[in-house]
């Protein structure tokens, strides 16, 4: 049977939509990061003043951290043109050959989940991000021969939720290293005030502050839950958002008070009651929720461990008490130590 791999946090066409129409135009617009955000201004000021291209920067973190929205703004601040790929578009080098023929000098071209770009396409794309050629082989066997063809010179924007599957070469290539961390409940309830004035819709303080702490740290997820109470407003109230409407809004979606969803829960319950808590491995577990790994560990492991929920340990996943108590459940009385007298022959 086919796994399901949609979650929590990954984009369908809907959720892409309200993305593009809510997402930062420029730097001073992106609420959070703000370390990353300074590091891009002086890039992009040096970059105008020195008249060279930006350095190829990659961006990493869980999905809906604004990796997507950092490689839009920055062609903006850049006056510059975005052409947008994806790693799994990518089959081949003929697939790369459009994007690079129709670069301008300085443009910028994304691409989305680089770590699953092939071998071969790497390979390819070295020269262009260090030289700004590539060498396409005409013809085949002993007639082939290599041309060597220049491009314009441009910035190459990576964005990954593995860094660690990309191969050191690539990595190296990019000048700039950039990790997106989960945002705060302030930083959550900010952007959740800012979209729903774009979406032309009242909200309370409250509200926002009620969305933001069951958002799972992530701006996307505080997106959707925006629009899902937005219309839960609209349909069974006055169209406000208020901290009342939030709640029930986001108990009918079955979101708890920590921001857990139905997959975080059934990660969890598969994880205490079938597998007594762990260790246990992510293929087991994605076996039984009859999920992908990948959506495991990319989507819904990140926010978990972060929160404390689980941790990872050499022999796989572990329960953590608050992950008991989310459920409701009582943790498990800690073993006995070896050198534990209790009970012992010798008493
Ligand atoms: N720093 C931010 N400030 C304001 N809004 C943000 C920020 N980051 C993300 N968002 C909002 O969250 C949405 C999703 O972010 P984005 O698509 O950039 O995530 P992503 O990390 O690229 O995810 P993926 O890798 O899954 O594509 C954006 O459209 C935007 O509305």
């Amino acid at each position: 049977m086919a796994r399901e791999k949609v979650i929590t946090s990954g984009p369908g066409d809907e959720q892409k939509k309200h993305d593009a129409a809510l997402r930062p135009k420029l730097l001073k617009e992106v609420i959070g990061q703000r370390k990353v955000a300074e590091r891009l201004e002086i890039a992009v000021r040096a970059s105008k003043k020195l008249n060279e291209p930006l350095g190829h920067i990659l961006f990493d973190g869980p999905p809906g951290l604004g990796k997507t929205t950092f490689a839009t703004v920055l062609p903006n601040e850049l006056g510059t043109s975005l052409q947008m790929t994806s790693g799994p578009a990518l089959a081949k080098p003929a697939d790369l050959l459009p994007f690079l023929t129709n670069l301008e000098e300085g443009s910028v071209l994304f691409i989305d989940e680089i770590h699953r770009m092939p071998r071969v396409v790497e390979e390819f794309i070295y020269p262009a991000m260090e030289d700004f050629r590539i060498d396409i082989v005409l013809g085949e066997g002993m007639s082939a021969r290599t041309i060597s063809m220049t491009l314009k010179r441009f910035t190459l924007i990576g964005a990954t939720t593995r860094s660690g599957m990309l191969s050191g070469p690539m990595r190296d290539r990019f000048k700039m290293h950039e990790h997106l961390e989960f945002y705060s409940v302030d930083e959550l309830a900010t952007i959740a005030t800012v979209n729903a004035a774009k979406l032309n819709t009242p909200i309370t303080s409250q509200a926002s502050l009620e969305l933001a702490r069951r958002s799972r740290g992530t701006p996307r997820v505080a997106n959707s839950r925006l629009h899902w109470t937005r219309s839960f407003a609209a349909a069974q109230h006055d169209g406000t958002i208020t901290e009342e409407v939030a709640r029930a809004a986001l108990d009918m979606a079955e979101v708890d008070r920590d921001g857990l969803d139905k997959n975080d829960r059934k990660y969890l319950e598969t994880l205490i009651d079938l597998y007594g808590g762990g260790p246990t491995g992510v293929e087991a577990l994605a076996a039984t929720i009859n999920l992908a790994s990948d959506t495991l560990s990319d989507e819904i492991e990140p926010y978990l461990l972060r929160e404390q929920y689980i941790t990872r340990s050499p022999r796989g996943r572990v329960a953590m008490p608050r992950a008991y108590s989310a459920l409701g459940k009582l943790p498990p009385a800690p073993k006995p130590k070896p050198d534990d007298k209790q009970g012992s022959l010798f008493e």
